[in-house]
């Protein structure tokens, strides 16, 4: 279970005052589900992914995993934090660095956390590109001579390597033509049956967090405003700022 317990991260605005980019956020992501987080720019959604993610420290509140408090403070915490809960980047240019290849990419995480030995890290790493209906050629590639949604698939494998429980999808299918982006929101979602793993999806496209995700939790101003199991109803939705999101994407 990792539970986000009443958090709060503050900044330095331009006027040298602090805000509350987090405002009191609690939320529990049990596992084998899909967690959406959903709010428009500026929201705190990126900020709360980076505390997930330890990235960042709460300025209150606590995140626990399993019950212990996440730290990616020191060596052997970080490692543990890292191959339980992953992260998939909204731009796979600037996630990914142009000049590795592929087979770098996705290898590294191997290496860094798990120290496959080379063999089992090559058919790992293959058989994730086939996952990912990536050509075997593409191993050789650098990133940069990808298209977005080859870079967006290998973004995702590399987030898959390590078999992570969580996997924190930040804005990940933005910027996709339609047809790549229900491609890659098929293939999210047949990869979470498979992989059992739980997601937290982050997205200003409320459509995408209803195709995929068990929950939605909409974000205003750094709060989580509303939250509820998703059955299919849009009619669950009650907060009038959720409704406008479900207006302007034209699903009510
Ligand atoms: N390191 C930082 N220092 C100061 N302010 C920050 C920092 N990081 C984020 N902010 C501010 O906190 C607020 C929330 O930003 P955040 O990036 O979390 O929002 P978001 O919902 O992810 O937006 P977007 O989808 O555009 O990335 C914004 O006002 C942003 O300018």
């Amino acid at each position: 279970m990792l539970e986000v317990k009443n958090v709060s991260k503050q900044y330095k605005g331009e006027d040298k005052l602090l805000f509350d980019a987090v405002s009191d956020v609690s939320l529990s992501m049990a596992d084998h589900r899909i967690y959406a987080l959903v709010g428009e720019s500026g929201c705190g959604k990126s900020t709360l992914s980076r505390l997930i993610l330890g990235l960042e420290s709460p300025s209150s509140g606590q995140i626990l995993l399993d019950g212990k408090p996440i730290s990616r403070k020191r060596k052997n915490n970080r490692k543990e934090t890292a191959k339980a809960i992953q992260l998939v980047l909204q731009d796979g240019k600037s996630a990914l660095d142009p000049h590795f290849t592929v087979y770098q990419v996705i290898a590294e995480p191997l290496r860094n956390l798990l120290a496959l030995p080379k063999d089992k890290e090559r058919s790992r790493v293959y058989e994730l590109l086939d996952r990912m209906e990536l050509p075997k050629e593409s191993a050789a590639k650098k990133t940069g001579e990808l298209s977005g949604g080859q870079q967006k698939r290998v973004g995702i494998a590399r987030a898959l390597a390590v078999s992570p429980r969580y996997i924190v999808f930040d804005e990940s299918i933005s910027g996709l033509d339609v047809i790549l982006r229900k491609n890659i929101l098929e293939l999210l979602k047949r990869i979470q049956e498979e992989e059992q793993c739980s997601y937290l999806f982050i997205t200003h496209e409320i459509d995408a967090a209803l195709y995929l995700a068990d929950e939605i939790h909409v974000m205003q101003n750094g709060k989580l405003i509303e939250s509820r199991r998703w059955c299919g109803n849009l009619d669950v939705f009650k907060n009038p700022y959720t409704k406008q999101l479900l207006q302007a994407s034209h699903l009510i």
